[in-house]
């Protein structure tokens, strides 16, 4: 070692120490004296004096149960698979309708409810409101499903909807026919117990969404703007009660979704000539692929945590966290950068903290003693609310850096605009009060959905979009969504039904209670 460098490495060890003291110090100075800043969540509207509007309750007897969980097994039984925009499982599309009609005659036969399929398999529900003044709201769900293999490991057959230990196995159990059923379970009870609603509200039943929704959600926007439909609120699927799965928060929390990543799906391909194996080029197309589609993993795109609304959750979130957490949490502008770090080495919080990359398909070859001519992957991107579907091609573009590597967007989108969540945002009001008149321990915060929704095609006709259903996440459940053992508990499902039921009967307000009206009645 010369005795240059090691002076250099003393020099930086000098500033590693120096610059520890300084944060050490500067922490030190700031939980003496600053006042650690936190969101009162339940600020405002908690006191406030709400119109009472749940004037129907649901009282199930033990045979309305049976019943009630017979036609959602039923609904996880038929398989509507999406495999492509083009390949979507019509017979059991509609083998689902069949059931629908079955299973919620009241809502078929009502003369209040206007029912119309579109796209050939989506629903499209119509029921007005008797004050043709009030704006209309929409629930969302989506009736297809991703494909399911039960050799990945799968403790019951995905199509069985089997009982396991209080528990309905089955794909679409959280995704997203639990909505689906649910909602429309809903609508079947009030519509028996004489139910009609003062404010108009439509539902619709998406049977494309996980293959971009171009057949259904874009039609029934279609249909509705050409009626001159304006809606207050969308709700859609998303994010969910989460019980344990933020380390650290003390309780459960409900993420609504205020908005949505945004997506870009681009195909790199190689073509090279083809030729004998026996005289291989040094080079193959698939080890030049391979070797751009690792340069993408290796390279994350860059941390953008605090910068988009995931700050305000954990924001909201902080007073729930113990101490030294909920002094980093109340102190993003100057905890993002070491936060960002402890979140992003596990999946389900890296999303929160950039534009993720998933290599999601690779094809090549059709013969052992080929030299293939052309290999193809398919990369997903999904886009952080702090960055564009631009930017991230400019960086896949940099990144890859072969130009015999051909770079083609196949789709993609731009992150969604952000929803209103303060005191006078109807919808969100709406959803949290419906929430905590249920759960009353929980949180609420909004959340950002790391995943798509069908609610993304209606953003022309509404200003504000929430992605939430009350499925209870435990530590591991957000792997399976699209993953193995998707399930719900019995009881959760239940209470998906009663919030749906309780929702809708919330949404006859006139109008939300000023904030802090409450706040001097004593
Ligand atoms: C605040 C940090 C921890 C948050 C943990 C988040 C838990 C995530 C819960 C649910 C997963 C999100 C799924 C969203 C719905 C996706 C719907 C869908 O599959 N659409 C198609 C697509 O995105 O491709
Ligand atoms: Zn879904
Ligand atoms: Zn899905």
């Amino acid at each position: 070692m010369t005795g240059h460098s090691a002076q250099w490495k003393l020099f930086k060890f000098l500033k590693v120490l120096l610059f520890s003291f300084i944060f050490s110090i500067t922490v030190l100075f700031l939980v003496a004296t600053v006042r650690t800043f936190t969101f009162d969540a339940d600020a405002g509207l908690q006191l406030g004096k709400w119109e009472n509007t749940t004037a129907i309750s649901l009282h199930l007897s033990p045979q309305q149960r049976k019943n009630l969980l017979a036609n959602f097994k039923a609904a996880i039984q038929i398989p509507t698979v999406s495999f492509t925009e083009t390949n979507v499982s019509t017979s059991a599309l509609r083998e689902f309708d069949g059931l629908l009609r079955k299973v919620f005659p009241k809502i078929f036969s009502s003369s209040l409810v206007q029912h119309e399929m579109v796209g050939n398999y989506s629903h499209l529900f119509t029921v007005p409101g008797s004050d043709p003044d009030l704006e209309p709201y929409m629930l969302l769900a989506h009736i297809d499903v991703v494909p399911a293999d039960e050799a990945d490991g799968w403790d019951a057959p995905p199509f069985s909807a089997q009982e396991i230990n209080g528990f309905i196995y089955g794909r679409g159990t959280i995704d997203n026919k639990q909505s689906v059923m649910g909602i429309l379970q809903a609508l079947e009870y009030l519509l028996e117990r004489g139910y009609t609603p003062r404010r108009t509200f439509y539902i619709g039943l998406g049977h494309d969404e996980e293959v971009n929704g171009l057949h259904g959600a874009v039609n029934i926007v279609k249909l509705l703007k050409s009626r001159g439909v304006k809606l207050q609120y969308v709700l859609d699927e998303g994010l969910a009660v989460l019980d344990g799965v933020i380390s650290g928060l003390d309780g459960p929390a409900a993420l609504i979704g205020i908005s949505e990543k945004g997506q870009a799906t681009v195909k790199l391909s190689v073509s090279t000539p083809p030729g004998h194996s026996s005289m291989p080029p040094r080079e193959s197309g698939i080890g030049i692929l391979a070797s751009a589609v690792k340069r993408l993993e290796e390279n994350p795109m860059p941390r953008l945590f605090g910068y988009g609304p995931e700050r305000g959750t954990f924001e909201h979130l902080a007073h729930k966290f113990g101490l030294p957490l909920r002094f980093i949490m109340s102190n993003l502008w100057l905890f993002s950068p070491l936060l960002s770090r402890v979140l992003e080495r596990k999946p389900v919080t890296n999303a929160f903290v950039r534009t993720t990359t998933a290599v999601t398909m690779f094809n090549s070859g059709v013969k052992i003693n080929i030299i293939p001519s052309y290999a193809e992957a398919f990369v997903n991107f999904r886009i952080h609310s702090a960055q564009t579907l631009q930017e991230v091609l400019e960086l896949v573009e940099s990144t890859v850096s072969d130009e015999r590597v051909k770079v083609e967007l196949v789709n993609g989108f731009d992150p969604l605009p952000i929803s209103s969540y303060d005191e006078q945002a109807f919808g969100f009001q709406i959803i949290k009060k419906t929430v905590q008149g249920m759960f009353p321990q929980l949180t609420v915060a909004p959340g950002i959905c790391v995943g798509n929704t069908d609610s993304r095609h209606y953003k022309d006709i509404t200003q504000d979009i929430y992605r939430f259903a009350p499925s209870w996440f435990k530590p591991g459940d957000p792997q399976r969504f699209h993953g193995v053992n998707e399930r719900i508990s019995i009881k959760n499902y239940e209470e998906i039904v009663l919030f749906y039921f309780q929702l809708i009967q919330n949404n006859d307000i006139r109008k939300l209670p000023p904030p802090h009206s409450g706040q001097h009645e004593l």
